[in-house]
């Protein structure tokens, strides 16, 4: 298991990371997400060793990471590090020799992962000849071929068309499956919604909320969705336990007002009641939040935190 444990990193004045801590457990996709400049590619980083963290610790196992085990980590740097004059199977064999692993190992690697990624016909191409979706699935190649333990990947999906998404979603999952911890981040939050086992959300630095989505949507205020057709602008306000309404999916969505679970049937009567009262009600269930819903309340709600 990877864990990140308290990792604070200063650069000059600006703090990029303020006691980042979170763990990627075997077997597990972890998505992490933030805005630009929250302190993800930091992290992956200090992860990797390519920078020094001021404070923390990386663990890989349970030990603090040494250059022997950073080797078992795949990594895609956000800045992509390949040779553009390489021909690719050249640098792919040359990043597995690189890793530790025989000339005969490294041939059927880079061989694999090309054919695996759809790239045979291009291994004898200079990366720079590329596309920047098939570098970006070199880059991926380049990541895998040393059969690391863990991978550790920094917008890997950007910029890829949807059959490239495909491709890359399947090869995270099948290393999830054979026990390895993944860890990705991403701006694309319908993907990790769709991937993750658990995501992390991150904002100046540092872990806001954690969870599995179907927790992160537990945790977060219920909402319902009503379709009255008729029901005039306002028909919800002063029902008791409503909080919030918005116009939304059709219909006004009604965020409740955070309350014992006992008193959540009584609400939901009174919001149906109400609906009623305004003519036909064509819709009414309660509502999951998307991941893009539960981020933004996130990372509104600490940074109201820190304004208090
Ligand atoms: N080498 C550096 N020198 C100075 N400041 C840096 C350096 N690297 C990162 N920073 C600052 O650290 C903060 C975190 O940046 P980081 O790149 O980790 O964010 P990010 O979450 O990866 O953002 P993005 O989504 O845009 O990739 C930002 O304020 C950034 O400007």
């Amino acid at each position: 298991m990877l864990e990140i444990d308290g990792i604070s990193k200063r650069f000059g004045s600006t703090v990029a990371l303020d006691g980042m801590s979170f763990t990627v457990r075997p077997g597990e996709l972890y998505g992490f997400v933030g805005a630009n400049g929250a302190g993800k590619t930091t992290t992956m980083r200090i992860a990797l060793g390519v920078l020094a963290a001021d404070a923390g610790e990386v663990r890989l196992g349970g030990r603090a990471l040494d250059a022997a085990s950073r080797r078992r980590i795949g990594y895609m740097p956000e800045e992509r590090g390949l040779y553009p004059r390489m021909a690719v199977g050249t640098q792919l064999r040359y990043l597995a020799e690189l890793r530790g692993r025989s000339a005969a190992q490294a041939r059927e690697a880079a061989d694999r992962w090309t054919e695996r990624l759809g790239l045979t016909e291009r291994r004898g191409d200079e990366v720079q000849r590329l596309s920047l979706g098939n570098q970006q699935r070199v880059q991926l190649a380049a990541a895998l071929v040393a059969e690391p333990d863990v991978l550790v990947l920094d917008e890997p999906f950007s910029g890829l068309d949807p059959m490239a998404v495909d491709v890359m979603s399947e090869v995270l999952r099948e290393r999830r499956d054979a026990g390895a911890p993944v860890v990705f981040s991403s701006h694309q939050l319908e993907l990790v919604e769709r991937l993750c086992d658990r995501v992390g959300i991150v904002r100046a630095g540092r872990l806001v909320a954690e969870g599995a989505v179907a927790e992160l949507r537990d945790a977060s205020a219920v909402e319902v969705l009503v379709d009255a057709p008729q029901a005039p602008a306002g028909w919800a306000d002063g029902v008791p336990g409503v909080a919030r309404a918005r116009a939304a999916d059709g219909g006004t969505v009604l965020t409740l007002a955070d309350a014992p679970h006992t008193d959540l049937e009584a609400t939901l009567g009174a919001v149906l009641d109400a609906a009623r009262r305004t003519g036909p009600v064509h819709e009414f269930r309660r509502r999951r939040p998307t991941l893009a819903e539960i981020y933004r309340d996130a990372v509104a709600e600490s940074q109201a935190e820190v304004a208090a």
